[in-house]
């Protein structure tokens, strides 16, 4: 698997900027590109990156979606005065023309194309680009929205002439449509463009009837076009989560990508005049970490829009962070999506049951009750929404946005990270054994004795599992002293130890312990205080437990392709956990036959961005053999921030 991550950035494409006066397009500024690298700077987020130089787009290239015409305007206007910049620009919706903006424009077409060459000759494993004018409202023949050539659409267009490729996802959380990719790949089965953008009922810009959830493409192309609208302004990190967990995640595991692309818009963010949203920078942490797990982590993140200068760096440093494999910050704020979310989710998903299997007999009712379900974990559990936590009310107002976002990312920690994975040396773990996992020395006998005597007795009926709850505890107490970000540990019977490591756990001080139980847990601990959140995927109905707060058994059919699998981790797993937003995950796998490999190397994979990657992972010595390349995921990620974290408000 490939490694690092890419950053493309050039200052020249600063030099394109609006000559006249012109509110619409005023707030494309080419600060956008020289404070968002700055940012970069200032979380020496560049230095960790593969410095990889932008070049020119080709004409050839930009002809793969533009016509010769179009491009032969673009040329022309280099040459012009202001005046004829100005005629020339009234042609187009929302944009602008400047002597150098053709240069840009073709940097920033040359810019995606280098990302995407090192992404797929395995240079690095991902990147970002930096660049500008945007490219997702420009079409074949037109220059829209501030964008003059579609840099993500030339992308796609040459990665599959240039690689072959025949399965390209491209992910859009621009906060406007894409209606210039949806136009270029709406009849293209290989192309599967997924946007959400600000609608309220077609009033928002562009206000086009083919924005809404029911274009879902042309002829072969049907089913593979999906746009989400946002009805309401206002939307928040749950309402962006749950597009993922319920529409985007298990269309896209589905579909199975051999590459993604991102266009990268964050005037999705808060604070941003455009999109008037609610969502804080760390949420596009996490949306790039789910993308992540696509496509054998090939993924090219293009920058779009995004206006709010603060907002911006923010969430551009928060991509960049994850691309590079650090460990994902909590998400703050409610976990429940709002009812406007909830009912495009809804429509959306129905638009497309004729398109995916992952849909084809789901019953849309149950985002119903999880959304209240969700709401009833937030409740049992609701952190006190601290006061800087208030709902920004007009994000206008950007000094007020700055301070909120000032003390916001503050609590956002940004480690440097010490990758770290601690393992007592569990047979299997060789495979993966690298300067990343610390073996750890077993804790001696009397020490285990003396602890399980003390407070698990009741648990441990005889000795033989002594040694292995030995190497349990020293693991889980380096995770708890943050010397490990996350361990992994093998037991003759995971349902003993994982009852042993969660009463550990909270008595340690973790006050938010989740547990994903794979196969028949026998004793499941009392969840009554909340401070433990059971999820049981099981092949047989736990009897009577079913009901009690904080547990849930998930019944586990074999499934041929595994998609129930996804939908039920994606669409039921994630948004609990999300909900309940855990300080420790304690994953368990026992005997089971048939969730394998890669069914344990996801969940363990997307279960990351939960606890800021703090898990801890005990594995019945059967299972073993096939588990081990969870392991690997695990050990992918991992670090720890550096100073202390109070558990009790996180
Ligand atoms: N009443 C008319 C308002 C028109 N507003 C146009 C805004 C274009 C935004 C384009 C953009 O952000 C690219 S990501
Ligand atoms: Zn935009």
């Amino acid at each position: 698997m490939a490694s690092g991550t890419a950053l493309i950035y050039d200052e020249e494409m600063t030099t394109h900027k609006l000559l006249w006066s012109d509110p619409i397009c005023d707030i494309e500024v080419p600060e956008r590109l020289s404070s968002s690298y700055e940012q970069l700077r200032s979380y020496h987020l560049v230095e960790r990156c593969v410095h990889v130089p932008a070049r020119e787009g080709s004409e050839e290239e930009i002809l793969l979606v533009h016509s010769l015409e179009h491009l032969e305007v673009a040329k022309s206007t280099q040459t012009m005065n202001e005046e004829e910049l100005k005629r020339v620009s009234e042609n187009y919706d929302a944009f602008f023309f400047h002597p150098s903006t053709y240069r840009c424009a073709r940097l920033a077409v040359g810019a995606t194309l280098q990302l995407v060459d090192a992404v797929m000759s395995g240079k690095v494993r991902n990147g970002m680009a930096l660049v500008r004018p945007p490219g997702h409202h420009s079409q074949r023949n037109a220059a829209n929205g501030f964008c003059l050539f579609n840099n993500v659409a030339i992308a796609a267009e040459y990665a599959k002439l240039k690689y072959g490729l025949q399965r390209i996802l491209i992910v859009d959380w621009d906060v406007h449509h894409g209606q210039g990719t949806q136009y270029i790949f709406e009849e293209d089965p290989s192309v599967l463009y997924f946007s959400w953008h600000r609608y309220e009922h077609q009033e928002f810009w562009p206000s086009l009837k083919e924005s809404d959830y029911d274009a879902v493409g042309l002829g072969k192309g049907k089913g593979f076009n999906i746009n989400l609208p946002w009805n309401k302004v206002g939307m928040g990190n749950s309402d962006y989560l749950a597009a993922f967990f319920h529409v985007l995640l298990p269309t896209a595991f589905e579909f199975d990508p051999e590459l993604v692309i991102v266009s990268s818009g964050y005037d999705s963010g808060i604070g941003d005049p455009e999109g008037q949203m609610n969502a804080t920078p760390e949420v596009f942490a996490h949306l790039t970490h789910f993308l992540m797990q696509l496509a054998n982590g090939k993924l090219c993140v293009i920058l779009e829009g995004g206006y709010h200068l603060k907002s911006l760096g923010e969430s551009v440093c928060m991509t960049v962070k994850t691309l590079l494999g650090d460990p994902v910050p909590q998400v703050s704020g409610e976990m429940a999506p709002c009812l406007s979310a909830v009912e495009s989710i809804q429509n959306v998903r129905a638009a497309h049951k004729p398109y995916w299997k992952w849909l084809a007999y789901e019953d849309t009712s149950f985002l119903q009750n999880l959304s209240t379900k969700s709401h009833f974990l937030k409740t049992a559990n609701s952190n006190p929404s601290t006061e800087h936590e208030s709902k920004i009310t007009n994000n206008n107002d950007t000094v007020k946005v700055d301070r909120f976002l000032e003390l916001h990312m503050k609590n956002i920690l940004f480690p440097v990270p010490p990758i770290k994975t601690a393992t007592t040396g569990c047979e299997g773990s060789e495979h993966f054994l690298s300067e990343h996992v610390q073996l750890v020395k077993e804790m001696d006998k009397t020490e285990v004795e003396a602890l399980v005597s003390g407070f698990y007795a009741d648990l441990v009926k005889d000795n033989k599992t002594l040694l292995s709850l030995g190497s349990m505890f020293v693991i889980l107490d380096k995770i708890l002293k943050k010397e490990v970000c996350n361990g992994i540990a093998t037991s003759p019977t995971a349902a003993l130890s994982a009852a042993v490591a969660l009463r550990h756990s909270v008595r340690l001080g973790f006050q938010r312990v989740l547990c994903v139980f794979v196969g028949d847990m026998q004793m499941i601990p009392n969840t009554e205080d909340g401070k433990m959140l059971i999820i049981n995927i099981c092949e047989k109905e736990q009897s009577g437990k079913t009901s009690c707060k904080h547990y849930f058994s998930l019944n586990w059919k074999e499934d041929a392709e595994g998609n129930d699998f996804f939908s039920a981790v994606l669409g039921f797993i994630l948004p609990v956990a999300y909900s309940y937003q855990p300080n420790l995950t304690v994953i368990a796998v026992g005997p089971n036959r048939n969730l394998g490999i890669s069914g344990i190397s996801l969940l363990v994979a997307l279960i990351q961005g939960l606890a800021e990657s703090r898990i801890f992972a005990v594995i019945e010595c059967c299972t073993l053999s096939h588990t081990t390349s969870s392991l690997q995921i695990i050990n992918q990620k991992g670090t720890y921030p550096s100073s202390e974290l109070d558990w009790d408000n996180t």
